[in-house]
């Protein structure tokens, strides 16, 4: 169990992201083309490609982190742009970078990054901090800790949110067995609560419920569609 409870249950049919026929070269490269997919309320997606082939780019444009590219994105509905503040409000992005002051504690992180979004207590930052293997590091200023550290001191932040969407760009670096499985559950609870995931992964996923993958063209030319999990019979169509 997360420490932070979910504000709203949501309906899981409920569309949150969507794009439409987005396009993004790269150095005169296409890195994809036509693509189309949306995200719901309860769905976890992972996109997934060689080296290269455009996740990190995709994550970047779907968080509107980025503008190269052409084509349309929606949030519930509405377009990116004239949706922005609501939009922005409910995103967790965790991209490379983790984003941790080296002045601050592992507590005064958290609590400056999740200050202004939502109130949380000590007590759930502690134990976010836990969760990630940073019991006993809580008040040590980030300066002293490794960069795995760092990189779980952001994490911990998923302990502690509630957004509708996370954006999750390798998030299973830096952690171990248990931080895995934890993390895994972790995202399976969010998603069974109304929230939505869309990440990359080196790691193979093992989520006990279902959940889409969308795979990057291999030769980074032309976008597949959306492919059903082996084991899950999930609806993995591309255009919705
Ligand atoms: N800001 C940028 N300007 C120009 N080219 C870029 C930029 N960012 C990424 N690229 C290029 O776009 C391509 C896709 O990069 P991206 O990081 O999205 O791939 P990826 O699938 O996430 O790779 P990896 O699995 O190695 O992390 C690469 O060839 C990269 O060199």
């Amino acid at each position: 169990m997360s420490a932070v409870s979910p504000i709203v249950t949501q309906s899981s049919s409920r569309e949150l992201l969507r794009a439409e026929s987005l396009f993004c070269e790269r150095d005169e490269r296409v890195l994809f083309e036509d693509l189309n997919f949306s995200i719901n309320a309860g769905e976890i997606i992972q996109v997934e490609g060689p080296n290269g082939s455009g996740k990190t780019t995709l994550l970047r444009i779907m968080s509107g982190l980025s503008s190269a590219y052409e084509g349309n994105i929606f949030w519930k509905g509405e377009a990116i742009h004239s949706a922005r503040i609501d939009f922005l409000s409910n995103l967790l992005y965790l991209g490379h970078k983790p984003g941790v002051k080296a002045i601050l504690t592992p507590v005064e992180n958290l609590r400056a990054l999740m200050g202004v979004r939502q109130s949380v207590t000590d007590e759930q930052i502690h134990h976010a901090l836990e969760k990630v293997g940073l019991y006993g590091y809580e008040d040590v200023p980030c300066h002293n800790l490794s960069a795995g550290q760092h990189r779980r001191v952001a994490l911990a932040r998923l302990y502690l949110s509630t957004d509708e969407l996370w954006i999750l760009d390798e998030a299973f670096t830096a952690i171990d067995k248990k931080g895995v499985k934890e993390l895994e559950a972790l995202l399976q609870e969010r998603a069974q609560q109304g929230g939505a995931v869309l990440l990359t992964t080196h790691h193979e996923l093992q989520l006990e419920q279902g959940f889409k993958k969308l795979q990057l063209g291999k030769s980074s030319l032309k976008q597949e569609p959306l492919k059903e999990q082996a084991h899950k019979p999930l609806v993995a169509g591309e255009a919705e």
